[in-house]
């Protein structure tokens, strides 16, 4: 047996920021070294970021990620690093002698081993994941080896993200590999508690190939997705080794008993079980014993209950969202309703309350609680706020078109729109958007008016998961959290019945049923996909469940004109959720 000291790069890079990524492996690499690693593990696809989507499909893109490989497997040993192996994900092309259907120089989604200064080996992910917010088949084509490399005298295998969740490939030969680690670096996206479904799955691949697995995952923003990290090492009985946080960047080590190998090098074609064949290429990086070190006992962090999670994901995603893209600040109309409440929390946790700007707009309908309401959430998070007063821009409106009942109400929502968007342009803020998924999902907002913006933090929260949020956020923190005020959401703005306050008295409860009996139906609708007959079989009742689905189809094209957000349920509105908007299909009973 041999210990060896793996570190786990659970790390957030930027889509196309090549040289960026490329400057962080190197730093993460030394602190990597620092700290007596034997072998550093990116995640999938760490030099380009990932998904990098229709980059791919560029010549230039691809030739740029390969060239990055290289110069970083240079500059790592330039740098006094290059005794330390590498494994990190990157984007390469097929060979030049390509299989059937496999077109020559097309993407791969590949991962490579540097040492000494040299890309020593290869491999790319085999099972491309082709369903919910996945494309794969559109932009790569699949690896088919399975590199094991020898390192003080342990055959260390690697495999990509997608390889690890599907039967037959190159996770099913590995134990027949005779290898005694297998590392996975993984683009593994968030949606609420799929840790358990991660550590289920790494624990049985483990057990099924007889050897420890090193499952290192991305962390971070990025457009839809975030990314929890949640990097995980199981033995290869599948016990629970180590495992990082969630949402947080960290480098994981972890002392692993390993045994060590003498069988041959070389090329070894495995039926994978799939109709594929996979090539094992065994090759001897170093086979001298580990100079001896005190192993340190590993760490294990604490699992996020759902709310934590969640909220956690929303802050991470905002934080990032606006980093990335180059905004300073944000800015959104704060109505004293739970949305605006929940969407200037979340943004003051993420990038602090000094840059979150808030626009208070009372129109002749706000009551004189909203207002108070927003006042209250400004004095608690210290806010920028301004008072900006509709009622005269909306009646300059009336005055030269006329307009009525519904076209007059969305008038209010309109001006809204336009003001935080002459906001936006003047002083650079981000103009969040407030909608939640039960709006999104029935039509329950303006077009231009309150769906306008850039980001929406809550479009894939269901209402009432918005106030179940709400009330944890007034009971918990996190240090990541830049918010440092108690209770900061009014609790006013959580208790009080929800409306649109478009007209007197209007009251959500007058369009849609209650949004404990409207989430569930649409939480069978949407995310389960079940037909009419099947809700109705379910229990919904069918006068509901005919209007919904009429609500739910006909805003599809208000829901394609919704700016991003993060994805936290397992099928969001976006690219899990892909429906025509021109569309004469009708579910019957
Ligand atoms: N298939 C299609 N493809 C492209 N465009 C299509 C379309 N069908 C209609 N349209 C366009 O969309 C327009 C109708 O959409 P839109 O202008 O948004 O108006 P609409 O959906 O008729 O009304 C807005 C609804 O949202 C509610 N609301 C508004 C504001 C805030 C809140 C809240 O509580 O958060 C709720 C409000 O009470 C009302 O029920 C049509 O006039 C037409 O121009
Ligand atoms: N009086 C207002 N001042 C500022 N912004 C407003 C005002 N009324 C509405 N908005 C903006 O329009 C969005 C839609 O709000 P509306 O009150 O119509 O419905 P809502 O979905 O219940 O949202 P909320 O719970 O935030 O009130 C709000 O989230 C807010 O961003
Ligand atoms: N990048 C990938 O291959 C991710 C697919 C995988 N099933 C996951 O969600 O973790």
């Amino acid at each position: 047996m041999a210990q060896l000291r793996i570190a786990l790069a659970q790390t957030n890079p930027t889509v196309g920021d090549l040289s960026g990524n490329a400057g962080k492996l190197v730093a993460w690499t030394r602190d990597a070294a620092d700290r007596g690693a034997h072998l550093v593990v990116f995640t999938e696809m760490f030099l380009t970021g990932y998904p990098v989507e229709d980059l791919v499909l560029r010549t230039s893109f691809v030739d740029a990620s390969i060239r990055a490989l290289r110069e970083t497997a240079a500059r790592l040993r330039d740098e006094g690093l290059g005794e330390l192996p590498v494994v990190v994900g990157y984007v390469d092309r097929a060979g030049l002698a390509p299989r059937v259907g496999q077109p020559k120089g097309a993407p791969l989604d590949a991962a490579a081993l540097l040492h000494r200064g040299e890309v020593v080996t290869c491999t790319a992910k085999h099972h491309l994941p082709n369903y919910g917010v996945f494309d794969e088949y559109r932009y790569f084509v699949r690896g088919d080896r399975l590199p094991v490399f020898r390192l003080h005298g342990v055959d260390v295998a690697v495999a990509v993200c997608e390889d690890l969740w599907q039967e037959g490939g190159p996770v099913s030969v590995v134990g027949r590999a005779g290898a005694g680690l297998l590392v996975v670096p993984n683009a593994s996206p968030y949606e609420k508690e799929k840790d358990d479904v991660r550590l289920e799955l790494c624990a049985r691949r483990a057990r099924e190939a007889g050897c420890a697995l090193v499952y290192a995952n991305q962390v971070g923003g990025q457009d839809e997705l975030v990314f929890d990290g949640d990097s995980l090492v199981v033995d290869a009985s599948g016990e629970l080794v180590a495992r990082a946080g969630q949402f947080r960047e960290e480098l994981l080590t972890v002392d692993l008993d390993l045994p060590v190998s003498d069988a041959e090098p070389g090329r070894y074609p495995f039926d994978a079980g799939d109709g594929s064949t996979i090539t094992v290429e065994r090759l001897v990086l170093s086979s001298e014993p580990v100079p001896p070190y005190e192993p340190e006992p590993p760490v294990v962090a604490e699992r996020l209950d759902l709310h934590a999670e969640v909220y956690s994901a929303l802050v991470l995603a905002v934080r990032d969202y606006v980093a990335k893209n180059g905004f300073r600040s944000v800015i959104l109309g704060l109505s004293g309703g739970i949305d605006s409440a929940l969407t200037a929390t979340i943004a003051s946790d993420a990038i602090g309350p000094d840059r979150v700007h808030v626009v208070l707009m009372p129109s002749r309908y706000s009551s004189d609680h909203s207002l108070a309401d927003a006042e209250e959430l400004v004095r608690r998070q210290g806010v920028n706020a301004r008072v900006v007063p509709i009622a005269d821009i909306v009646d300059a409106f009336e005055k030269e078109i006329e307009l009525s009942g519904l076209s007059a109400e969305n008038l209010q929502a309109r001006v809204r729109g336009m003001i935080l968007m002459g906001l936006s342009n003047e002083h650079g803020h981000l103009v969040l958007t407030t909608g939640n998924k039960s709006e999104l999902a029935t039509g329950y907002s303006t077009l231009y008016g309150d769906s306008a913006g850039g980001f929406a933090p809550i479009k894939d929260v269901p209402k009432t998961m918005v106030w179940e949020l709400s009330r944890w956020r007034n009971e918990h923190g996190d240090p990541s959290f830049l918010l440092r005020a108690e209770r900061p959401v009014p609790e006013n703005s959580i208790t009080k019945e929800p409306s649109a306050e478009l007209r007197p008295d209007q009251r959500d409860t007058d369009s849609l049923p209650p949004y404990e009996v409207l989430d569930r139906l649409l939480d069978d609708y949407v995310e389960k996909d079940m037909g009419s007959r099947e809700l109705i079989e379910a229990g919904h009742a069918p006068e509901l469940v005919a209007r919904v689905i009429r609500l739910v189809d006909l805003a599809e094209y208000k829901r394609r004109q919704y700016p991003p957000g993060p994805k936290i349920t397992p099928k969001n509105f976006g690219r899990d959720r892909r429906l025509p908007i021109t569309n004469r299909w009708r579910e019957t009973t």
